[in-house]
């Protein structure tokens, strides 16, 4: 900016006559979707106004239009944080997620949904399957997979017996800390809490720096947190948000054995979401017991050069030596090329069930 002015005071009135212009256009923004929302409402007053494929679209613009100084990922929170809010004007989206408060699955939700969001905690899996299902909530967020640790089954198994779509992923980093209350002892530290997952992705360090410690796993990492609250010999491994949450101290940061470590989350909800142009789709493919079914599985995949992102096997709940795939792949469900090819696994399969089509991941 050539223009910017040299003085501190000067600086300070130019900050302030941006600020009065941001007002201005965030307020502009926030009266066009609402009256979006009224359209909406005369076509179908039964709407949901929240649109993934839409908002998608937003950020991605947003990336792709920013030059600086602040990098794309921050600037399209920011916006994240205005859609959230414009949105809620109208009707704050509804989320249960995978708790207690403070999870990973609910920083997955705010960052999703942004902070606009009501998100509401769930106990377990099925019962966030549950909500969505009976229309308690727009939509749920699961864990589905982690880097480091592999799938989580319990939300795959739980796709076998719903109707519910998905509707979108998150992917976060995880980032790992040892936390202790202002009781503990620090130099004392016998027991540690957390969730099996964690323990999991921290189990060399673990090795190297508290290899006498006990290793005590509880059912998530928010309520490893709280208990240490109790204890004046124990420590947690936790995430930020449980930290802050039941304001402990961290005395390592970022101690997951894979500086890459990341969790991929779904977010399932009761509709068919439209193309966004970079979408992903979602599938669960029974095949007959015989030899070659994997081959002959994939072999349409590999014909019509659609792009796989992941392939777990299941064990059917059906019948003792039949399993069952799931599937992502790139592209959208009503894109011809991947039309074709669902029509052509469908014939091969036992069974073929489309999870969804969602837009890729943006933040
Ligand atoms: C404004 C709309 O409704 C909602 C708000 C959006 C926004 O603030 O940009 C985008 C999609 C919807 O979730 C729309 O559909 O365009």
């Amino acid at each position: 900016m050539s223009d910017t002015p040299k003085s501190l005071d000067a600086l300070r009135e130019r900050i302030d006559a941006v600020d009065s212009d941001i007002l201005r256009l965030i307020s502009e923004r926030a009266a066009c979707a609402k009256r979006v929302a009224e359209i909406k409402t005369q076509e179908d007053p039964d709407t949901v106004f929240y649109r993934p494929e839409r908002e998608a679209q937003v950020l991605r613009r947003i990336m792709a239009l920013n030059e600086g100084p602040l990098d794309a990922e921050e600037m399209a929170r920011l916006f994240r944080e205005i859609m959230s809010a414009c949105l809620a004007l109208e009707q704050p989206v509804k989320v249960a997620y995978l708790g207690p408060e403070g999870t990973f699955t609910q920083q997955a939700a705010l960052k999703h949904f942004g902070h606009s969001a009501v998100s509401l905690p769930m106990a377990a899996i099925d019962e966030v399957f549950r909500e969505v299902e009976a229309g308690a909530v727009h939509y749920g967020v699961v864990p589905v997979e982690n880097s480091t640790e592999g799938v989580v089954n319990h939300t795959l198994d739980s796709f076998m017996d719903s109707s519910m779509r998905i509707c979108g992923e998150a992917v976060l980093r995880i980032h790992q800390h040892l936390l202790v209350s202002s009781n503990t002892r620090k130099d004392k530290v016998s027991r540690i809490y957390s969730h099996p997952q964690s323990f999991a992705q921290c189990r060399k360090w673990l090795d190297a720096h508290y290899p006498h410690a006990e290793r005590v796993a509880v059912a998530s990492n928010a309520e490893a947190a709280k208990l240490v609250k109790t204890e004046w010999h124990s420590a947690a491994i936790a995430g930020d948000m449980a930290a802050k949450l039941y304001d402990l101290e961290r005395i390592a940061e970022k101690i997951e054995d894979s500086p890459d470590n990341s969790t991929r989350f779904l977010i399932i909800g009761n509709h068919d979401v439209p193309m966004s142009g970079e979408d992903k789709t979602s599938v669960v493919v029974a095949m007959r017991n015989q030899p070659g079914a994997l081959h002959e599985l994939l072999e349409p995949f590999h014909r019509h050069a659609i792009d796989l992102t992941r392939l777990e096997t299941r064990p059917s709940r059906s019948g003792v030596w039949n399993y069952v795939f799931f599937i992502d792949f790139k592209g959208h469900r009503d894109e011809p090329r991947v039309a074709a090819v669902l029509e052509e696994v469908r014939l091969r399969a036992a069974d073929l069930k489309v999870l969804g089509s969602y837009p890729m991941g943006v933040l």
